[in-house]
């Protein structure tokens, strides 16, 4: 099997969103596909209606393939504080045409303010390893899990592009995609995420591959060697960033992935992309697309890397290839 799915930006690249079908029949709703977690999670009718804000919900009551997993529960926090929680249904979930029956669908019967002010996306779709999935008793499996042994290839591919619709593709690698070669390399998946090591001016970095994280979030001292070359940019407290006059032209920002025997492959964020957006409506002052990664306490390969690249989520070799495109 495979499938094959378009990812188009919000705000300024800040999400991307894809059409995912769910329950008989069919119910498509727009999900964040999210490396970085592992939880499938919907608004619904479940959802209280204070909190729902335009967003398309899921109702399992009109689904026929819809079955309570009785007695299961779900909470889980992203890295900017947000939060949801609910209760757990099994149905049917097709993406891109490649369908996972009994898929654990989470329905909200909570969301923070963030996602109910979010109008575009109705949840997310979790395609980091089911290990930290939240669901208990019983955790449960991501899609790309219960879709793996079906697959031509255990794999998927994020094809994210700035300002324009990309792809995520399940099962196969479209050489189309990319130029050159993929230079793989190998993922730590202990902490449940796409953990693996680039190189930064000589500096190796560990960090995850985040398609649920718009920016880029590195060392201090490599983030602040960057902004070095910029004139007139600084650390600003009230942003909590990295801020930089709007005219500015930003250096392209590399890194090397896979640096073994073959010298790996260097992937190059467009300056353009580093140039994120504005911090005001002035358009004066711009915020960094790279960041540092000191209040976080993990690197993080976010939207800004990702669609400067074609990205391969190898799951049967748990490594990450990565091209030019
Ligand atoms: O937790 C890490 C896992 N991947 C990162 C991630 N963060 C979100 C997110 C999406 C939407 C919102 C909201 F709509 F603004 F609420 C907030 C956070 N999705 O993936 C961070």
């Amino acid at each position: 099997d495979s499938g094959s799915v378009t990812a188009s930006p919000r705000q300024q690249d800040t999400e991307y969103l894809c059409p995912v079908q769910i329950g008989s029949p069919a119910q498509t709703l727009p999900l964040d596909f999210d490396t970085g977690s592992s939880d499938l999670w919907v608004f619904s009718t479940d959802t209280p209606r204070s909190e729902v804000n335009g967003q398309t919900v899921y109702d399992a009551s009109s689904s026929s393939s819809a079955k309570r997993l009785s007695g299961a529960t779900w909470k889980i926090s992203y890295g900017d504080g947000s939060s949801s929680s609910g209760i757990v249904y099994l149905d049917t979930v097709t993406v891109g045409g490649l369908t996972v029956s009994r898929q654990a669908v989470e329905a909200a019967k909570q969301v923070s303010s963030s996602f109910s002010r979010d109008t575009s996306s109705s949840g997310l779709l979790g395609l980091a390893f089911s290990s930290i999935n939240t669901v208990s008793p019983n955790q449960q499996k991501t899609f790309f899990d219960n879709a793996m042994p079906h697959l031509d290839a255990p794999l998927f591919t994020a094809d994210l592009k700035h300002n324009a619709d990309g792809r995520y593709n399940f099962g196969y690698i479209d050489k189309s995609a990319y130029t050159g070669s993929i230079s793989y390399t190998p993922v730590d998946n202990s902490q449940g995420f796409w953990g693996f090591t680039a190189t930064v001016d000589g500096t190796d970095v560990t960090g995850i591959a985040d398609t649920g994280t718009t920016l880029i979030y590195l060392p201090d001292s490599i983030v602040t060697s960057y902004y070095s070359q910029v004139s007139g940019a600084r650390y600003d407290s009230s942003n909590a960033g990295y801020i930089f006059p709007c005219g500015s032209s930003m250096p392209d920002f590399s890194f090397n992935v896979g640096g073994g025997g073959g010298g790996g492959g260097t992937v190059t964020v467009p300056g353009s992309y580093v140039n994120f957006a504005p911090t005001d409506q002035t358009g004066q002052t711009c915020f960094g697309g790279l960041q540092s990664d000191s209040s976080i306490g993990i690197s993080i390969f976010g939207d800004i890397a990702l669609k400067a690249a074609f990205v391969v989520f190898d799951g049967g070799n748990k490594q990450l290839g990565w091209a030019a495109k």
